[in-house]
């Protein structure tokens, strides 16, 4: 069964004063209470006794001696009863002190309550309707069934779902109105009644009749999505509180009184605690009359208490008591939910999706939700680091460009001084130029470098087709690791304040740029200039996206799957700087440039790298 979680709302009070009964008007009985409104109840007799109670008692409504049963039905519990037919549980107590009126009150509200629920079932010719009625008494402490002849007392045992139940409980289904008049007198015959001073017919026992109701749309009737409103509504009318001395009572009757005192007492207690919020322990547990109510005090069942009352001056002790009850009452809250129950088609449909679902998952393991989050973000962190790499691999392209060109225009630096005035071109290579950036003028020629290292016979005559091998750069393969990142920070040509160009050599630190070099034309500073910049530019961009991959790495939570971290690391590894004099320039036949005088640390191989 499921519940839509419903609104809380407080327990209904109703106050029912009834008339003197003959016995009271005998013995000159005159009312010492009275209505004074819709909602409050006066203590006359407050000024003459000087009493410290108080004179004025206000519920939810309040209902003079002269108000028929009818009018408490209609005007009191007759809301709260028929919400049983929209599959919410609910309940209408009697409560007071013996002789002032539960029985006769619940009579009517009970068979007023049933009429209105046969008038709805005949009204909604759309739904299907079953309707149950059972009945118990609570005699003595002891269960008994009222529909049974049998003088087996009932078990009560706690239902986690459905909560209290009562194990073989009669269950009539009704058939009509006839049934259920046949039924309810068949029940007043069962009850335990007994004579006492003060009630010819009084109540020995606390009775609990039960309509439960359910119902179907038809239209699904069924169908797999068929669904049934189902929900009860107890008609309670408790034994009356008595004393002995007032009720004249002994033998079995004492005992009766003393089982029904102590019943009620639990009940005023729970109340009282409920009253007072849900807090600590509440002991519905103390009597069987509090277990069967729980749903009602403090569940999810709608409530509505009517208090009855004598107005006899001789029983105001006793009314104070149940205005006392009636006060706390009015404080407890219920939350009433209806109570929606499946079919079985329905349910066997709900429970296959379930096991789809659930053999899905077992077929298709997901991993826990951290380790999706970790997968996710290593996918995340790969591709940063893909692209990274993709990055610094373009930026070594352009950086050995770079390197290349700043080479190209030292060739052309040493091949002017060589050449001094003569200016006689060694050779010339316009190829050169096809790899050459804009940086480049077309008619920018290429001139023999003049380092000795290379060119120790002074054969300036030499050309690179002549000398192929010694023509391939050798140059410094670096590749990136960590450990020889201060590689990077190699010397790199620089203009002087002279306006030369300024290029340290290996094995000759010292040398200055006046040495090496003479002025160049203003052309060739600009270029040199702007190839260094470049190439500065490019080294720091290679730092800063190495760092990024670095930090990229570094932020792995260490749970990663190993395999993704080891996939990682190894991009990361082939990454590493490691230096490599084996490689040689991809373009060394393309771009004849004939071999440099230093290395270039900062060169590095195309393909590895
Ligand atoms: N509102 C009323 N109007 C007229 N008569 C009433 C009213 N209430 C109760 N009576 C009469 O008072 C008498 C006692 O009523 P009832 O048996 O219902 O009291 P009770 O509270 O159920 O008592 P107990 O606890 O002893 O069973 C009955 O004869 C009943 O007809």
């Amino acid at each position: 069964m499921q519940g839509m979680s419903g609104r809380e709302e407080n327990i209904l009070v109703l106050l029912r004063l009834r008339p003197l009964n003959e016995k009271e008007i005998t013995v000159n009985e005159v009312p010492a209470w009275e209505c004074i409104n819709e909602t409050t109840i006066f203590y006359r007799n407050t000024l003459r006794e000087g009493s410290t109670f108080p004179s004025a008692y206000t519920f939810d409504r309040v209902f003079r001696g002269d108000c028929c049963t009818k009018q408490v039905y209609d005007e009191g519990a007759k809301e709260i009863a028929l919400s049983v037919v929209g599959g919410i549980n609910s309940s209408i107590f009697a409560y007071g002190q013996t002789s002032s009126g539960k029985t006769y009150t619940m009579n009517g509200i009970t068979e007023y309550a049933a009429a209105d629920i046969f008038d709805y079932i005949n009204r909604h010719e759309e739904r299907a309707f079953v309707l149950k009625f059972s009945a118990i008494e609570i005699y003595n402490e002891i269960i008994r069934d009222l529909l049974s002849s049998e003088n087996t007392p009932l078990r009560l045992r706690d239902d986690p779902e459905r909560g209290p139940i009562l194990e073989k409980l009669t269950e009539e289904t009704l058939r009509d109105w006839e049934h259920l008049k046949e039924l309810i007198s068949f029940c007043e015959a069962q009850r335990q009644v007994g004579e006492t001073y003060l009630n010819d017919r009084s109540s020995r026992s606390h009775q609990i009749i039960r309509l439960t109701i359910e119902s179907s749309a038809r239209e699904f009737l069924g169908k797999s999505n068929s669904t049934t409103l189902a929900a009860s509504v107890n008609f309670v009318d408790l034994a009356g509180s008595e004393r002995a001395s007032q009720a004249l009572s002994a033998g079995s009757r004492l005992k009766e009184g003393c089982h029904i005192n102590r019943s009620l007492l639990t009940l005023s207690t729970v109340i009282r605690k409920l009253s007072k919020g849900r807090q600590g322990h509440i002991n519905y547990r103390d009597s069987k009359l509090t277990r069967i109510l729980q749903p009602s005090l403090g569940g999810n069942a709608r409530t509505a208490i009517i208090c009855t009352l004598s107005p006899a001056q001789t029983h105001v002790e006793q009314t104070r008591n149940t205005l006392l009850f009636a006060c706390c009452a009015k404080e407890v809250t219920t939350k009433a939910q209806v109570n929606v129950v499946m079919s079985d088609k329905a349910l066997v449909n709900k429970l296959q999706k379930e096991v789809e679902r659930l053999e899905s998952e077992l077929r298709t393991p997901g991993p826990p939700s951290n380790n999706c989050d970790y997968a996710s973000m290593l996918r995340k962190k790969d591709l940063q680091i893909e692209k990274m790499e993709k990055e610094i691999r373009e930026l070594i392209k352009e950086r050995d460009l770079a390197q290349s060109r700043v080479e190209d225009l030292l060739l052309m630096v040493g091949n002017y001084q060589k050449s001094g005035k003569e200016k006689e071109d060694t050779w010339e290579d316009d190829n050169s130029l096809s790899e050459s950036s804009s940086i480049y003028h077309s008619d920018v020629r290429i001139r023999q470098f003049n380092n000795p290292q290379y060119n120790e016979d002074g054969d300036s005559g030499s050309t690179p087709e002549e000398y192929p091998e010694e023509y391939c750069k050798e140059v410094q393969c670096v590749e990136l690791e960590e450990s020889s990142r201060d590689d990077l920070e190699y010397p790199v040509p620089s203009t002087s304040d002279n306006g030369v160009l300024v290029l340290p050599l290996p094995g000759d630190e010292n040398v200055t740029s006046q040495e090496m070099l003479t002025p160049v034309n203003e052309e060739m500073e600009d270029r040199q200039f702007q190839a260094n910049s470049t190439y500065s530019v490019l080294e720091q961009r290679l730092n800063d996206v190495q760092l990024s991959i670095d930090s990229s790495v570094g932020s792995y939570p260490d749970e990663q799957s190993p395999q993704a971290i080891s996939a990682t690391m190894s991009n990361f590894r082939n990454l590493t700087l490691t230096r490599s004099w084996s490689c040689r320039e991809h373009y060394m036949t393309g771009f004849r440039t004939p071999p440099n005088g230093f290395r270039t640390p900062s060169t590095r191989c195309g393909r590895c790298c």
